[in-house]
């Protein structure tokens, strides 16, 4: 399989109202954004989407969305990933039916595969329930509870699950995340999810990621993926330290990272409103005492974002 996902995609916000219900109006607008902020396709209703807090209707109707909004060009990736394995199933050839570019599903959280041959199993059973479409292990233990190696799946699934394109590597893992890369010699597409590891990542021979915080500071890590490229790692360093100062930010505000990072999406023109239970939503004097530890850190320059007047 060649590598398919070149660059940044983000894992957009799901986008609620004040009364807490989807608010699907602002999607093309999001999708506009990222797209003129170098982002190359969205990974949906994962974690930073909530998927876990949402019905399956509700995420139908997300994946939907995304699928009209997406500009020319522009990769929707949908997690189908469920406790329920039949709800999963069900996602998948919604998702396969609605045409969407690729699925992915992490392990179930509340009961877990217990060793590789299980979570193979249940990769296989969701991967059959889409079969025109790439499928992506995501592999996320920090969320799941489940830590079996990628490189074991991969092996063990290698040659039965015919749609199997990779893996979206949350982890920190990394003589796990080279061994993935190196099965076959690049034969899968190991996505790297840790947008504080960026450099690390890349270095190891990331040719894509898949994050949160490319929703809103996606120019920062371009210029990182730049100075990688061009061998300039003293800049790429500079470059991810800054990510590491915004990332310890939002998550020393006294709410979730998800939280506190949603609050800055109306600053890009897209206001995603509040998280959802059981997730805390921050307070106001959170959200200034955020916005000034940002601002000090220079959060505005690097993301090339404006200020706002509050
Ligand atoms: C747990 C979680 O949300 N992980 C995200 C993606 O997989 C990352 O993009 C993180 O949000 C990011 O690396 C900041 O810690
Ligand atoms: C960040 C990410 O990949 C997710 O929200 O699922």
């Amino acid at each position: 399989m060649t590598i398919k996902y070149q660059g940044l995609v983000a894992a957009p916000f799901t986008p609620f109202g004040e009364d807490g219900q989807l608010n699907l109006s602002i999607i093309p607008a999001y999708a506009k954004m990222l797209r003129r902020r170098g982002v190359v396709a969205a990974f949906i209703c994962g974690t930073t989407g909530e998927g876990a807090s949402l019905t399956c209707e509700e995420r139908e109707a997300v994946a939907e969305a995304w699928m009209q909004a997406r500009p020319e060009g522009f990769q929707v990736i949908v997690h189908v990933g469920h406790t329920s394995r039949n709800e999963a199933c069900r996602l998948a050839s919604h998702a396969e039916s609605i045409e969407v570019d690729a699925i992915s599903s992490m392990a179930p959280f509340f009961f877990k595969p217990e060793d590789t041959e299980a979570l193979f199993d249940w990769c296989d059973a969701i991967a059959r329930s889409a079969p025109s479409l790439p499928f992506y292990y995501y592999n996320i233990p920090s969320m799941t509870g489940v830590a079996i190696p990628a490189r074991e799946l991969l092996e063990f699934a290698d040659g039965r699950i015919a749609n199997l394109a990779g893996v979206k590597y949350t982890y920190e893992d990394m003589d796990d995340y080279r061994a993935c890369l190196a099965i076959e010699d690049g034969k899968y597409d190991i996505l790297f999810g840790r947008d504080e590891l960026l450099l690390e990542g890349w270095q190891a021979g990331a040719k894509g990621a898949v994050g949160s915080t490319y929703n809103y500071a996606s120019p920062l890590y371009v210029k990182i993926i730049e100075a990688v490229d061009s061998d300039d790692l003293q800049e790429a360093r500079r470059l991810q330290d800054l990510s590491i100062s915004m990332i310890d930010v939002c998550n020393s505000v006294g709410v979730s990272h998800l939280a506190a990072s949603k609050a800055l999406m109306p600053m890009l023109g897209v206001d995603c409103g509040p998280v959802r239970s059981p997730l805390k939503q921050m307070t106001s004097a959170q959200s200034d005492e955020m916005l000034k530890r940002l601002e000090a850190i220079g959060f505005f320059d690097f993301a090339e974002l404006s200020l706002p007047s509050v």
